[in-house]
């Protein structure tokens, strides 16, 4: 008899399972465990890789067990509050690590009413974020710890609960309002935060929203071999060497750092909003090589000439009509050959690659729609878009970072009239 697709699931999850076993045992790794002392191990791509297609086929699994119906009803709708309780009460860190607390001290110590403090930990607990060893004592895991000790992942989860999903509540209702809107502040943001200015704007007048925004590029960003080091080590800066490249929209001047110290006769140049770089200081190593300026790019580009201007997370804050103006501030600054390098998804072919990659890449774009209006884009919709900006921006094409979602999106600016 043929076998079933849960059978073949099962096998595929198996199969793989074993070869991450066998590889942390011959490296005398930990297996992964909740346990409080368990640290995730960086594994090799081909290693890593097992662990995606275990976690795909592992849905599809329990997607099919549960049957059409259950599919839906089964929705979780409680684990955004929860993990929004944990961030805003900082619950994760009232007690020590290594330690346990009652519900009592709990809410003592983050002066919130125990028996919500009660419910919201014993939910999370099924989540296997905290345990209760003992009845009415909790103890921490592996992932309450992580949030109790890694301050860029807490500013990560303030972004996701207090920004991203509210906006997201609202983005039918954001939809049906404004059809079509390309513009920043007609957003299911604007809706949940009943405020109509943009996105960057808003986040101009509260210094914590912008630091917490800046702490989460640093975050989601620094994941060395898919972004940071993924644009580095797959485009070729060797061809600019000791030139001149200027990052545009570069938050605190971290790619800049990196780019420099990868290429040690290279100048770099950050730019960002005013508020974004106060106080950034290039570290010393970098000093005379590095600047981290301000500079708002809806206005004339002032650094002229340069090899390169890149923009690593830009455009999907932007719809069209608004990376247009980007791009077309930049001309004046370009000379015949430069090169606009662009660090970001590219959209694939529905279907073509796996769906948990798919479905990451698709979500961002729902995010940005909901913040910003923004969107991602596939191939023929970042050539259009650079080709609409002006003829003389030639799309050179798409590098695909192996192993991630990123690639290096590359133009260069061709005007042999000069
Ligand atoms: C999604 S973040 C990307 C940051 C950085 N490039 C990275 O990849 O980590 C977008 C950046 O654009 C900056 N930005 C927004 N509006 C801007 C403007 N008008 N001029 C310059 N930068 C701006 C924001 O401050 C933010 O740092």
């Amino acid at each position: 008899m043929a076998k079933t697709r849960i059978s073949e699931l099962a096998a595929i999850i198996s199969t793989k399972t074993e070869i991450i076993e066998q590889y942390l045992r011959s490296h005398n790794l930990a297996s992964p465990s909740f346990d409080v002392d368990y640290v995730d191990p960086q594994l090799p791509p081909d290693i890593a890789v097992c662990k995606v297609t275990i976690s795909e086929a592992t849905e599809e699994l329990n997607s099919l067990l549960a049957g059409p119906s259950a599919f839906w009803t089964t929705l979780d709708t409680t684990f955004l509050p929860t993990i929004h309780a944990i961030y805003r009460f900082k619950l994760a860190s009232s007690f020590p690590i290594g330690g346990e607390a009652s519900f009592a001290f709990i809410a003592s110590a983050v002066d919130i009413p125990e028996p919500d403090v009660q419910r919201i930990i014993r939910l999370a607990i099924t989540h296997r974020i905290f345990r209760e060893p003992r009845r009415g004592i909790v103890t921490h895991t592996a992932i309450s710890k992580a949030i109790a000790t890694i301050p860029l992942l807490q500013s990560f989860l303030g972004l996701v609960t207090e920004e991203i999903w509210p906006a997201s509540t609202r983005i039918v209702d954001a939809i049906e309002k404004w059809p079509n809107s390309e513009e920043p502040n007609e957003t299911g943001y604007n809706l949940a935060t009943n405020q109509y200015e943009t996105y960057f704007n808003g986040m101009k007048k509260d210094p914590d929203r912008g630091k917490r925004f800046a702490d989460v590029m640093n975050f989601t960003h620094a994941g060395g071999k898919f972004e940071r080091a993924g644009l580095i080590a797959h485009y070729d800066w060797a061809c600019m060497s000791e030139g001149l490249v200027v990052e545009l929209g570069g938050s605190q001047g971290m790619m800049c750092f990196d780019l420099a110290r990868y290429s040690p006769k290279m100048k770099c140049i950050s730019q960002d909003l005013p508020d974004v770089v106060a106080g950034v200081e290039v570290p010393e190593d970098l000093k005379g090589r590095v600047e981290v300026v301000a500079h708002d790019f809806f206005t004339e580009q002032p650094v002229k000439n340069a090899d390169a201007y890149l923009f690593r997370w830009i455009f999907h804050d932007w719809s069209d009509k608004y990376s247009i103006r980007i791009l077309r501030k930049l001309i004046p600054a370009l000379k015949h050959g430069a090169r606009i390098v662009t660090g970001k998804v590219c959209l694939p072919e529905p279907g073509s690659i796996s769906y948990s990659i798919e479905r990451r890449m698709r979500a961002t774009d729902m995010v940005m729609k909901a913040c910003l209006n923004g969107r991602e884009r596939d191939v023929d919709q970042w050539a259009q878009l650079f080709t609409k900006s002006d003829s003389r921006f030639n799309f050179k094409g798409v590098i695909r970072i192996p192993g991630s979602r990123w690639s290096v999106i590359e133009v260069i600016w061709e005007d042999v009239s000069v």
